[in-house]
């Protein structure tokens, strides 16, 4: 990556305008801290390369890479980059803050968030297609191949952005380069993981079906607030059962009967999830069947739904 073109159009931010860092969270090979900028009065993310490791050429340019493919797939569910901090002894990506953390945390820390109403968990659903229908859009299309819930981001109305806090070598479908999957992260989860990417074969043809898959597993947990196959510990089970057909349970026990559009939802999730990856529809295909869905509510409905959250995180404080 040629740093020029990249900061002739994104701003490189001095090291020194970047105060007040706090720790959050370590990656394949990069640590996450939270700043301030000094003359933005912003609070900013900085994923930056080990402070502690030498910069070697290669993290460098993967950081590079980072930051051009989120300059390129600028939008209004993809997480902003403000710029990049370029300096000898520190090199780091500069992202908006996200207030309100990972969707993750918003499901399954039911103490803090009693209260999640149909109205949010939908606009959430909605704006995690819109995001990765955007990435699938793109021309070469951009794949994800990482949607988790913990790469879902929140902002302080409860907006999503689409991230990828893992660091390892950006992925585009090009029918000439053969796509080898990007390695799940040590200890990354598979629950969101299509089974043909159990044994990678090098030529794959149907890749953005991939993120189709973890769409329809991160549909379920969004519905149910349950984490997929928690029965089963361990990933060589969960590979086989998959393999074998098994999925997240779509009865009442997982799938409470008043989910609005129950039925449109759950066979977006069974048809989202099917194990031959041309049996799975598009994220377009997703967003046409969501947008009447979300037509039935009004801005009050999710100012409603996000004033219940806050309330509730106030009292648990
Ligand atoms: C409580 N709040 C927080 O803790 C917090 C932490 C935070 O840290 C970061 C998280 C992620 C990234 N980076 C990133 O998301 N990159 C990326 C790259 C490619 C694609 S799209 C194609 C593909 O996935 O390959 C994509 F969607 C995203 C980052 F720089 C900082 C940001 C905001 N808030």
């Amino acid at each position: 990556v040629n740093i020029g073109t990249l900061t002739s159009t994104l701003p490189v931010i001095p090291y020194q305008k970047l105060t007040d860092l706090h720790y959050l969270s370590k990656g394949g090979f990069g640590t996450v801290f939270k700043a301030q900028h000094s003359d933005w009065r912003t609070s900013v993310a900085i994923k930056c390369l080990k402070i502690d490791s030498p910069v070697g050429e290669r993290e460098r340019n993967s950081l590079l890479k980072e930051a051009e493919v989120l300059h390129k797939a600028r939008f209004n569910y993809i997480i902003q980059i403000y710029g990049v901090c370029n300096e000898p002894e520190f090199f780091c990506i500069v992202t908006e803050y996200m207030c309100n953390g990972s969707l993750d945390r918003l499901l399954h820390e039911k103490d803090s968030y009693p209260h999640l109403h149909w109205p949010l968990r939908l606009r959430i659903l909605y704006q995690i297609a819109l995001g990765v229908n955007f990435l699938h859009k793109m021309t070469p299309p951009l794949l994800h191949h990482d949607l988790k819930t913990q790469n879902i981001l929140l902002d302080g109305e409860f907006h999503v952005k689409i991230a990828d806090f893992g660091l390892s070598k950006w992925r585009q479908l090009s029918i000439s380069k053969g796509s080898g999957s990007k390695p799940t992260e040590i200890g990354g989860t598979i629950i969101y993981m299509p089974p043909e990417e159990y044994h990678p074969n090098r030529i794959r043809k149907t890749d953005v079906k991939y993120d189709m898959y973890s769409y329809a597993i991160i549909m379920w947990e969004v519905l149910s607030r349950q984490i997929p196959f928690e029965d089963t510990i361990n990933p060589m089970q969960i590979m086989f059962c998959v393999i074998n057909g098994t999925r997240p349970d779509t009865g009442a026990g997982s799938l409470p009967d008043d989910t609005p559009s129950r039925e449109t939802l759950v066979r977006l999730m069974t048809c989202g999830w099917a194990g031959e990856p041309n049996d799975r529809p598009t994220l377009l295909q997703c967003l046409m069947e969501l947008e009447p869905m979300l037509r039935r509510y009004d801005d009050i409905d999710f100012l409603e739904a996000v004033f219940e959250i806050k309330k509730s995180k106030r009292r648990s404080v």
